[in-house]
């Protein structure tokens, strides 16, 4: 006896990919990080202006981020942690930095040291709307924000805005200014980003829900429409032959009259899945309306047509409905012909389905060829 175990051919989704992309840029982005840092080192170890932790700290964050691409590449299910856990370091790095030449030293402050570390910071801002979600990045860049500025401003209020040197009060005004305004242009940027992706998912969406029947989830009327009219033009293009099949439930009033409407559905859903599991990747089938679903089958001659109905008949006819009855389908097939629209290749398969119920039900038929041409496509010379 058949069973329902195979689902679904699952389709390929455009988010895998998008995702991943999105993944493996990320992890590409920790790789040239950690090469950029490794070229200051160098420059600044070149130019004997390197201060003494950072001999290490640069060597060491260059490393770490490394790791935490590779870690990012390995153990892609703990990949918000180990964004976060990058964004922190990093940032951690820069505000430990400059905290240590205002408070480890004794003032005058190191001009160099202090504005060559202080201008990366917009990058330690940035890493996080690149990394984190809006609302986490705008958390960091907050902390990262207080832990460099509030200390300043407590000592400048307390010492005075020489403490440091002349003009170090202005500098550090206007740097706070600075520091916000790329906080602010960030989150504006990744909020603008966030409603772009929201939009998108809501298109994908309609899209889903528009082309699919919800009973069944698979393709509707319209997606079948389409599907048709695409198998069409492409046998048109390469003379290759695509047979449709109507498939129709036999009785179906009788099995919601004596059963209930709800089990007449799961009859759908489970005849929808049973019809499915049978099929190449090539063949599309979808509910075509009511009872009655659609198969579109490319490459195929209405001999195969015939024998893939035949094996979907049985396979019905045997298989043991959630409601205890025997289900049986009536199968009209029709192979397109040169001239055919989808409007007539459809006829010839309603046609034929109309004699397998005349002829008593559970049958396959196959559509008589047109009257005029009655050419089988890829039997026919076309442009
Ligand atoms: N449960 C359920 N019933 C549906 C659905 N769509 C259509 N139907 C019912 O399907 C039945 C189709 O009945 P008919 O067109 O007389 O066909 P039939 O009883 O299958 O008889 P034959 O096709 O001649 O074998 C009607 O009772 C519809 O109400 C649906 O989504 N769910």
């Amino acid at each position: 006896m058949p069973s329902l175990s195979r689902p679904n051919r699952p389709r390929p989704s455009a988010d895998d990919g998008a995702e991943s992309a999105e993944a493996r840029g990320l992890r590409w982005l920790l790789v040239i990080g950690a090469v950029l840092i490794a070229l200051v080192c160098a420059i600044e170890w070149a130019q004997g202006v390197i201060n003494a932790w950072d001999r290490w700290l640069q060597p060491a964050m260059s490393v770490l981020q490394l790791a935490y691409a590779a870690a990012l590449a390995r153990w892609p299910q703990h990949t918000p942690r180990l964004r976060l856990a990058a964004v922190v370091t990093f940032n951690s790095y820069l505000v430990a930095t400059v905290l240590l030449l205002l408070f480890a030293f004794p003032p005058p402050l190191n001009q160099y040291q202090f504005l060559s570390t202080v201008y990366w910071l917009p990058l330690g801002y940035g890493t996080a709307f690149v990394f984190l979600r809006p609302r986490v990045a705008l958390a960091v860049s907050a902390v990262i924000f207080a832990l460099l500025f509030v200390p300043l401003g407590l000592v400048l209020a307390s010492r005075g805005a020489a403490h440091w040197g002349p003009d170090f009060g202005s500098l550090a005004a206007v740097l706070a200014v600075a520091q916000v305004a790329y906080i602010v242009l960030l989150a504006a940027i990744a909020t603008i980003r966030a409603g772009y992706h929201r939009a998108e998912e809501r298109a994908r969406l309609m899209q889903t829900l528009a082309t699919t029947d919800p009973l069944t989830e698979l393709p509707n009327r319209r997606a079948m429409g389409e599907r048709l009219h695409a198998a069409l033009a492409a046998a048109r293009r390469h003379a290759e032959p695509v047979t449709v099949a109507l498939i129709d439930v036999d009785h179906f009033k009788r099995i919601n009259d004596g059963h209930g409407h709800a089990a007449g559905d799961r009859v759908l859903v489970q005849l929808g899945r049973l019809l499915a599991a049978d099929l190449r990747a090539s063949d599309q089938l979808g509910r075509w309306g009511g009872e009655e679903f659609l198969l579109v089958c490319g490459h195929t001659r209405s001999s195969a047509g015939i024998e893939l109905a035949e094996r979907l008949r049985n396979s019905v006819a045997a298989f043991a409905f959630g409601h205890g009855a025997r289900v049986t389908v009536s199968i009209g097939v029709a192979q397109v012909e040169s001239g055919d629209d989808a409007d007539a290749v459809l006829a010839r398969a309603d046609a034929a389905l109309y004699r397998a119920k005349d002829a008593g039900r559970n049958r396959v038929e196959l559509a008589n060829a047109r009257a005029s041409t009655g050419q089988p496509l890829e039997a026919s010379a076309l442009p």
